[in-house]
């Protein structure tokens, strides 16, 4: 199988998330969509306001409607630093006959030389990057070797952030139609970002 690994911090899921990983799915006909949901995120502040349980529900209940979209908890379950170098070996080791690709926004990728163990993980697995707005999507800066490893898919602008959902909930606005209704819900229930 073709699986997708749509990584990230979820604080919390919205429908950029999930229309990225729909046009990545599309754009590289892959035949799964695994959402990890991080436990520690290398490179920005450890998620404020939610429990990991909490963001990995979010996940499930956003996509709970699709038969190609599941969620993974191979990062909640690890302790520490959620680098994708060991997730991805993790991976590969458990499921041998599976093709892995990394899924991006644009923000990403200008950041890839910073990963930890960049230039083993782009032996590995190819980089799906996605249109973000703000954001340079352009390749040039990169590496040779990392280049070579992405593939960028068209999107439409989703000019939204989990940062956006977490300030209008602080303000009291609604986010409907930002994120799933069913986790608009979940949101309201357990008083998140209130
Ligand atoms: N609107 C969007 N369009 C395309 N890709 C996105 C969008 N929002 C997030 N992503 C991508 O989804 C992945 C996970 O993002 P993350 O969970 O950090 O969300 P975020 O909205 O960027 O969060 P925050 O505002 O808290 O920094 C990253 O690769 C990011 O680039
Ligand atoms: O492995 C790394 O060094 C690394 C550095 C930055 C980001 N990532 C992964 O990229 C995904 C999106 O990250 P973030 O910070 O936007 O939530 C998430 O799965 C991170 O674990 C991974």
């Amino acid at each position: 199988m073709r699986i997708g690994i749509m990584g990230g911090t979820f604080n919390p899921i919205h429908l950029g998330h999930l229309i990225a990983a729909q046009r990545a799915c599309e754009g590289m006909e892959l035949d799964q969509i695994w959402f990890m949901p991080t436990h520690t995120p290398p490179h920005k502040p450890a998620p404020a306001g939610t429990t990991p349980e909490q963001r990995r529900d979010m996940v499930q209940l956003a996509v709970s409607g699709s038969n190609r979209f599941c969620v993974s908890d191979a990062e909640l379950r690890r302790e520490g630093v959620s680098y994708s170098y060991d997730t991805v070996c993790r991976l590969q080791q458990d499921h041998p006959d599976d093709r892995f690709y990394y899924i991006v926004g644009a923000d990403m990728i200008q950041f890839l030389p910073k990963w930890y163990r960049i230039d083993e993980l782009a032996t590995r697995i190819g980089f799906i990057g996605l249109q973000r707005k703000g954001y340079s999507a352009s390749l040039e800066a990169l590496p040779e070797n990392i280049r070579a490893a992405v593939t960028l898919v068209p999107m439409p602008v989703i000019e939204l952030s989990s940062t956006e959902i977490r300030e209008r909930r602080a303000k009291g606005k609604p986010v409907t139609y930002l994120v799933p209704a069913n986790v608009e819900r979940y949101m309201e229930e357990n008083g998140l970002y209130a």
